[in-house]
């Protein structure tokens, strides 16, 4: 190791202390010196170090006593960062005062893996920046504002092997200021939600926290209201290797206190008891929907719903026609030539259309909660309209962390390549814009090695890229997941980002800047097709309730969202009466046995086992998720970055 006149004796001194808190100061850094660094450093109870302007936190795994009051009033308008200890607060202020100086908009990417501590630290800058424009008015907005992230989490973060409580979306945080700093509100932006997470789950894992807290927190004439009882009898709470969800005593009390806490934050920000009782009712039609079961009808050839209380009870809850939701449940249409084609559907694609419908309420309701809360954030005594966008700003982005799963599909594929996007931006700001500012002015400079993941954002993104093989094989109706496979690698087979895995004709591997996954690809066409049937969208445009109404009227916006595109609806919502558990008529004639009797009969065109056409027309997830990255690389793209860089154990 070389120390320069200009470089401290003491940083050499203390070298491997870790007591050097800013490791770019160190003459010489690699990885091995920064993980040693990190490593004694966090035994030494400091959880956070610098990098130059980069933060790199560990995760404690445990309560700090470093964000009191104290901590915040010691990181405000921080002239020497040298004589405070590194801290999260720090970028949270280097942030606000950057944009007090500089007018513009700033933006904090927080990376690292799942459970590396990402949400936490977003909290707590929120927190901290909220602090910082103490001095104004508006207290109800900045409490609004705190209280937000902890409904989104509710709705949009689940248990899973690797978290308690990992984040199932990206979201975007912009926080909106007035030239002097003052809080005129925020916009969050909601991404990529992890939706199959609803129908489906992986061992160890769970469905959304939502629906445990309202087990635990309604009380059982609320739970008769909406038809409910245990968890137990709800097929999505359970596990895919069929045990129960059943919750301790301790989880119980725990799930009923945030119950409690999403139901008084709800009204805090701004929902009406109506709205609040809205959201259950179509979290409460999710778990019966999901409940329907079919059954192959060798009459017909199609198939029929045995018990039919499932099917009561959503459309009491949806207030929609029974007769048109079995139909839509059990049968499918297309115009072609301009005529209406009728077909059965077989027991998979019944299966398959019945999730594909509760994804999209509960995606839908998700962009709902979003937008009303945008609504109730944005800023007012101002008529800013569209020039929003010109005023200072602080944006916040959450991303679900790298993940490396026993078994990864399309959801781990999504979230690394998202997670490989946000790695390409943090090497362009950090090494790829300084080396070539040194170039442009001639200064002579020592090249940084760093990883340059370029080369996969090809290999997922380019015109031959996984994403446009995967369009291109979903629009195939004889496509399957291996003759995805096959393409993939024949296409890629000489790239060292490629691995072929031996073996399995379903699984491929990729070189990842984190290292290697291997992604099993059985379910990706259904998955990037994931299209909701004609029928269906038609049947719950005609509830009775406006909200379902609008929410499958509204048209996606390219990017997928519904938060984008929904209107806000701040008027109480119309939900008529609805009759008890016991007053409904559990032992008449099957109507869906009855209707796909009609159907057969009247049939014109019956495919079984085939892809509905409208399926492989429609816009597919990829597309929306190529979108989504683009739209939200574009908002980063002329704001001045800050990172914060997470490690799960150091
Ligand atoms: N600063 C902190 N102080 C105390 N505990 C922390 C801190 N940061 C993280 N943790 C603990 O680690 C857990 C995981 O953190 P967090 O949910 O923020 O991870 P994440 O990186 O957002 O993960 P994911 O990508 O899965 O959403 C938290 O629930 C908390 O228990």
């Amino acid at each position: 190791m070389r120390v320069t006149a200009e470089h401290d004796q003491s940083l050499l001194v203390n070298m491997g202390k870790g007591e050097v808190d800013d490791l770019s100061k160190l003459d010489f850094l690699d990885e091995e010196t920064l993980i040693n660094e990190l490593r004694v450093r966090y035994k030494n109870g400091q959880i956070y170090t610098y990098i130059g302007d980069v933060l790199i936190a560990v995760n404690p795994f445990k309560q700090l006593n470093i964000y009191e009051k104290e901590q915040h009033k010691a990181y405000s308008r921080v002239q020497f960062r040298s004589v405070l200890r590194p801290h999260v607060f720090w970028v949270a202020d280097a942030a606000y005062q950057r944009m007090l100086i500089h007018k513009t908009t700033q933006c904090i990417a927080v990376s690292g893996e799942s459970g590396a501590g990402k949400t936490e630290s977003t909290k707590l800058m929120i927190q901290h920046i909220i602090y910082l424009c103490k001095t104004i008015y508006d207290k109800e907005l900045q409490k609004k504002i705190v209280d937000v992230n902890t409904l989104l989490e509710a709705f949009g973060n689940a248990q899973t092997c690797m978290n308690s409580n990992s984040s199932r979306f990206g979201k975007f945080v912009q926080m909106i200021f007035t030239d002097e700093g003052q809080i005129l509100g925020a916009k969050v932006f909601d991404y990529l939600l992890e939706k199959s997470r609803v129908v489906n789950h992986g061992p160890g894992e769970r469905n959304y926290h939502i629906f445990y807290y309202l087990f635990s927190g309604l009380e059982k004439e609320e739970l008769e209201y909406y038809y409910l009882d245990t968890p137990e009898n709800y097929r999505i709470l359970g596990t895919s290797t069929g045990s129960k969800a059943y919750l301790t005593k301790t989880e119980i009390k725990y799930f009923k206190m945030m119950f409690q806490a999403q139901k008084e934050i709800m009204k805090r920000v701004g929902f009406m008891d109506e709205d609040i009782t809205l959201i259950f009712t179509l979290l409460a039609a999710i778990l019966h929907l999901t409940n329907i079961k079919f059954c192959q009808d060798e009459e017909t050839d199609g198939v029929y719903i045995d018990d039919e209380y499932p099917l009561e009870v959503v459309s009491n809850l949806l207030c929609l026609d029974q007769e048109t939701l079995a139909t839509a449940l059990i049968s499918t249409s297309s115009v072609t030539k301009g005529e209406k084609v009728v077909s059965l559907k077989n027991k998979d694609q019944a299966n398959d259309g019945r999730d594909a419908l509760a994804k999209a309420l509960y995606e839908r309701l998700f962009g709902w909660i979003v937008r009303q809360i945008n609504e109730l954030l944005q800023p007012n005594n101002y008529a800013l309209g569209e020039k929003i966008d010109l005023f200072p700003s602080i944006g916040i982005l959450d991303m679900s962390g790298f993940e490396n799963f026993n078994l990864n599909s399309f959801e781990q594929l999504c979230i690394n390549v998202a997670n490989e996007h946000l790695q390409f931006y943090f090497n362009e700001n950090i090494f790829l814009q300084e080396e070539e500012e040194y170039f442009n002015e001639g200064i002579q400079f020592d090249v940084v090695e760093f990883q340059n993941n370029e080369d996969l954002i090809e290999v997922f993104m380019g015109p031959l890229g996984l994403f446009a093989l995967l369009d291109e094989e979903s629009k195939f109706p004889r496509a399957t997941d291996s003759s995805l496979v096959d393409k993939y690698y024949s296409h890629w087979k000489n790239s060292e980002r490629y691995v072929r895995s031996r073996g399995n004709d379903i699984a491929f591997g990729i070189n990842h800047y984190a290292g290697k996954v291997v992604y099993n690809a059985k379910g990706f066409l259904e998955k990037n097709r994931d299209n909701l049937s004609l029928n269906l969208i038609e049947c719950l445009k005609n509830s009775n309730i406006e909200v379902v109404s609008e929410l499958f009227a509204a048209e996606r916006t390219e990017s997928g969202s519904i938060s984008r595109s929904v209107s806000a609806f701040l008027a109480k919502p119309y939900l008529p009466m609805r009759p008890r558990s016991s007053e409904l008529k559990k032992h008449r004639e099957n109507l869906s046995q009855k209707k796909a009797k009609s159907i057969k009969k009247t049939i014109q065109t019956l495919k079984m086992n085939t892809i509905q056409k409208d399926k492989l027309n429609q816009v597919t997830v990829t597309s929306h998720f190529r979108n989504s990255l683009a739209e939200l690389l574009d908002k980063m793209k002329d704001a001045e970055p800050f990172f914060v860089r997470h490690c799960l154990k150091a």
